[in-house]
């Protein structure tokens, strides 16, 4: 084939990069300035031009989606030569290696993957096993020690607790547990990693088959690499392979995970002759978007430092939104998709990104109500939440004891004692006599089918939801949810779990009140009881709508995964002190410049178009809260931003059309103001109207003034005085 084919569509940096003779190398490069593109290039002419086999190759990244995007994109260029190559993520390769050798790694032929789940459940048997207290070691915390361990690389032998008592306990939970996972044939994500790299250290053999093998090793990415990763690619490595790495220090946002961007640099130390590559043009982002980012990400401290620059145009300025509430947010939102697709955009094409899961709901919703197809990655619908379908749950049994899905997700959720061999009786109950699992349940108890303790359990279980549903009945439908979150033990039990996804699981319950608030019924279910109304709104919503693989939709996702992706229209939403920033983030320094660091990974995933949404009120987690725009949108070059406002006046709160690109001088009746006047308000001083919604008594105001930001104000009681 065509060499040039390979090298035609690259700058003589790149170039220089895909081209170069064996050797190690680094690439370090900005956003969209074509580290990945490099990598790609580099496999391919590895493969077409060096005449390596692809058996020799490995080829590292960050996500799955990443890297299924990667073996497109060199069998785009090379065809179905690429195929042997060793492609994949950390804990996918490490998989590998365990499967081909499971022997020598003393794992059964059948050994089973434990997803965080499982690990949590296995850890709290454990615990409860030991005869230790829950309260005092909680499961969750036990299992990040455990993780956390093994990410260093540490079995229990290794782990001195000679000081403290209390790791001294959690190192014996970390070795009971490993043995009941030895016992059982298990192995959780980090001990796939660690266990690889036992296996390569303990078997000359086998490390050095590896060695030799893999001439070449390609890490994209690399920033966010961990300890283990980065000792498992050394060891792997040796002293022959030759490995290039590309990152971006300025991009590394997965610190609170144990990334460690300082890997970079070690790699400078620890590997021979290291050939720094910086490529500094970049191909992505209009000038606009680009210079709004670079500026950002200048205000960290310690970066490894780099100028990007690109041949683009400016294109158009970053529109800055600021919404009254998240609802209004997502209408702009919504708006502004409908605007691009008329002037001729995909629907894939617009991206939306946020920094908590959470804030997807909203957003679903008028997506939905819109009917524009729309896809989420790395993340799960909300409906389909496991924790919101287990309050769903609740809420149907109340409304329905026959429903016997309902009845198998929260019979024993939490945990009340009911185990599989009850609810098998249970079932054969059911089916025998042809009733619910509800009324079998009911029969089972009175008729003394069971042991008394798992009478008793159920008898709770029973009475619980009987309760729910009585002590309810006449409550409002947002407060009936929040009671039933609150009282079946739901909240409680994932408020005791520990660590970001229990969380998330919290929040969601939260978010959960906050769905039942404003959820209004369409005509079809006007005459329905709210509740049951709502319950087949989040059916229809958790069955539907999520786009097929093929069609084309607007891509939902958290910041942190859409690492290493480009959209050419992109809505950063939620751009809130207190959101991002994050509250905790905002008060130390070192998390702070990781969430700029977001920041800036979120901006440069834009093309052409970027979006900068914040509500001046967000009703989040089921408690509204004021915050005034983010800090980063602060940091930005001024003349690159340009504020959306309103011209049109509107008597319902949230109706269509309230904004626009402009500001004119309507004016409203009866208050004598108006849109784009100049007004002084007795304590936040001089300011000018953006926005007008309301009418009488209920009209409000949103000012932008000189020195107190932008707020929302009732005007009866605002005292405004035109100037
Ligand atoms: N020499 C080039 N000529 C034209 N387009 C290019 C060139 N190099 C890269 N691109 C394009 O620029 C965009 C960004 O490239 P790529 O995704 O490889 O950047 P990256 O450095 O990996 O970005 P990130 O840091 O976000 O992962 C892609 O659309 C890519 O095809
Ligand atoms: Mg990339």
């Amino acid at each position: 084939m065509d060499i040039s084919l390979l090298l035609d569509g690259l700058n003589e940096k790149q170039r220089q990069a895909v081209a170069a003779p064996a050797q190690n190398m680094l690439v370090l490069a900005g956003a969209g300035s074509g580290k990945t593109r490099v990598l790609v290039h580099r496999i391919a002419y590895l493969l077409q031009v060096e005449g390596v086999s692809p058996y020799e190759l490995m080829a590292v990244t960050f996500t799955n989606k990443a890297a299924a995007e990667m073996r497109h994109r060199v069998a785009d260029l090379v065809g179905a030569r690429f195929q042997g190559i060793w492609l994949g993520t950390f804990h996918g390769l490490a998989h590998r290696l365990l499967r081909a050798h499971y022997r020598d790694a003393k794992l059964p032929e059948d050994f089973q993957i434990l997803d965080s789940d499982d690990q949590y459940r296995l850890v709290k048997r454990i615990i409860r096993g030991m005869n230790l207290d829950e309260k005092q070691w909680p499961p969750k915390q036990a299992m990040w020690f455990i993780n956390g361990q093994k990410d260093e690389g540490l079995r229990p032998e290794h782990i001195d607790w000679s000081s403290n008592p209390i790791e001294r306990q959690l190192v014996e939970i970390y070795r009971t547990y490993q043995d009941a996972c030895e016992r059982a044939g298990l192995v959780d994500f980090a001990e796939l990693l660690l266990r690889a790299l036992e296996l390569l250290r303990n078997n000359k053999a086998i490390l050095e088959h590896y060695q030799k093998r893999f001439r070449h090793i390609l890490v994209d990415e690399f920033q966010d690499t961990n300890a283990i990763q980065y000792a498992w690619l050394r060891l792997l490595a040796g002293t022959s392979s030759k490995v290039m790495i590309v990152g971006d220090d300025d991009q590394s946002i997965y610190g609170w995970r144990g990334a460690r961007v300082e890997n970079i640099q070690n790699f400078r130390n620890d590997f021979a002759d290291v050939d720094v590559i910086r490529l500094e043009q970049n191909y992505r982002s209009s000038a606009t978007i680009l210079r709004s980012a670079n500026e950002l990400i200048a205000h960290n401290q310690g970066r490894l430092g780099k100028n990007l620059w690109t041949e683009g145009a400016d294109g158009d300025p970053i529109s800055v939104y600021a919404a009254f509430n998240e609802v209004d947010e997502a209408r702009f939102v919504v708006a502004k998709i409908r605007h691009h697709l008329q002037n001729g955009a995909a629907l894939s094409e617009c991206a939306i990104l946020y920094r908590n899961n959470a804030q997807s709901r909203v957003l679903e919703e008028a997506l939905m109500q819109e009917q524009l197809a729309y896809r989420i990655y790395g993340g799960v619908r909300f409906f389909e939440r496991q924790e919101v379908k287990d309050a769903l749950a609740y809420l149907r049994l109340m409304n329905n004891r026959h429903d016997d899905a309902s009845f198998e997700r929260v019979v024993n959720t939490p945990t009340r004692g009911i185990g599989q061999r009850t609810l098998e009786l249970l079932r054969q109950v059911a089916r025998e006599r042809r009733v619910s699992l509800w009324n079998g349940a009911a029969q089972a108890v009175s008729e003394k089918l069971l042991t008394s303790r798992a009478a008793n359990a159920l008898q709770g279980f029973i009475q619980l939801v009987d309760n729910l549903a009585a002590q309810t009945s006449q409550m409002e439908l947002a407060d009936q949810s929040d009671y039933v979150i609150r009282n079946s033990g739901l909240l409680a039990m994932y408020q005791n779990e520990k660590g970001e996804k229990a969380e998330a699981r919290v929040e969601n319950l939260q978010e959960l009140v906050t769905a039942t608030r404003q959820f209004v019924p369409d005509a079809n279910s006007e005459e329905l009881a709210p509740l049951v109304a709502f319950l087949s709104h989040a059916a229809l919503e958790a069955g539907d709508n999520q786009a097929e693989a093929d069609e084309s939709a607007v891509q939902l996702m958290t910041l942190h995964s859409a690492k290493g992706l480009e959209f050419p229209i992109v809505f950063l939403v939620g751009m809130e002190e207190g959101m991002f920033p994050s509250q905790q983030s905002a008060e130390e320094a070192g998390r702070l410049e990781e969430e700029r660091r977001l920041a800036y990974v979120g901006m440069t995933r834009a093309m052409r178009k970027l979006y900068l949404c914040h509500a001046e009120s967000r009703r989040l987690y089921g408690k509204e809260s004021f915050h005034s725009r983010s800090r980063f949108i602060r940091e930005l070059p001024q003349d690159c931003l340009e504020e959306i406002r309103l011209t049109t006046q509107v008597s319902q709160p949230m109706g269509g059309g309230r904004f626009s690109d402009t500001a004119t001088a309507a004016s409203f009746d009866s208050t004598g103001l108006s849109l784009g006047q100049r007004v002084l308000h007795p304590k936040f001083g001089e300011g000018v109207i953006l926005q007008y919604e309301g009418s009488g008594a209920q009209s409000r105001v949103q000012v932008q003034f000189d020195h107190s930001g932008s707020k929302w104000l009732v005007v009866a009681f605002a005292r405004l005085q035109p100037l």
